[in-house]
């Protein structure tokens, strides 16, 4: 079974796989895949543009969890979306050394759940499984996560709804 972890840059999904992996979960990341996919750069966003149709294409199904902000692309049997509101969010990728511009463009997709919306558009809501971040720790994240893993969790899509709890940073 291929589960993705996805999210916004910031919700915890890097975090969340290293406990997975501490777990014994097979994790693959997402960047760590797309390098034949790479079509330049966009130095205006200071971010790659990536060929991520064509990545999500091709990829080769695993039986663990793939990690990454493209992983809602893949075929995969569950998604899991984490979420942080954006007034937090925004701290977490202040604290990372962000752009004000990147900052400002992860806060509004995730203010709008842009990322959520793409993978329920895909895959329907049957399969998204959205994880609220913001109070939670990591290791409560990761129980979550686990839970969707081992298949006792419910789909949950449309949980939560920034606008809102913080509209006005828009
Ligand atoms: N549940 C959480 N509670 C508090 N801080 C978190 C949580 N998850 C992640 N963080 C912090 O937010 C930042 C971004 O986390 P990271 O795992 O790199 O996110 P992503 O991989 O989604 O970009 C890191 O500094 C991390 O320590």
């Amino acid at each position: 079974m291929m589960i993705a972890l996805s999210g916004t840059p910031g919700t915890g999904k890097s975090s969340v796989a290293d406990m997975l992996l501490q777990n014994g979960i097979t994790v693959i990341r997402a960047t760590e895949t797309v390098d034949p996919y790479r079509l330049g750069a966009d130095p205006d966003r200071d971010t790659d543009i990536i060929d991520d149709e064509q990545w999500a294409k091709e990829f080769r199904p695993i039986d663990g969890v793939v990690e990454g902000h493209l992983s809602h692309l893949l075929r995969a049997d569950r998604i899991i979306i984490l979420r942080c509101r954006p007034d937090i969010l925004k701290e977490r990728l202040e604290r990372r050394g962000y752009s004000e511009d990147k900052v400002r463009e992860n806060v509004e997709a995730e203010l709008l759940d842009v990322i959520l919306a793409e993978a329920v558009d895909i895959h329907g809501p049957e399969k998204i499984y959205e994880i609220d971040t913001t109070k939670d720790d990591m290791t409560s994240v990761t129980r979550k996560v686990l839970e969707v893993i081992t298949g006792t969790a419910t789909p949950a899509s449309g949980t939560v709804d920034w606008l809102i709890a913080c509209g006005d940073m828009l």
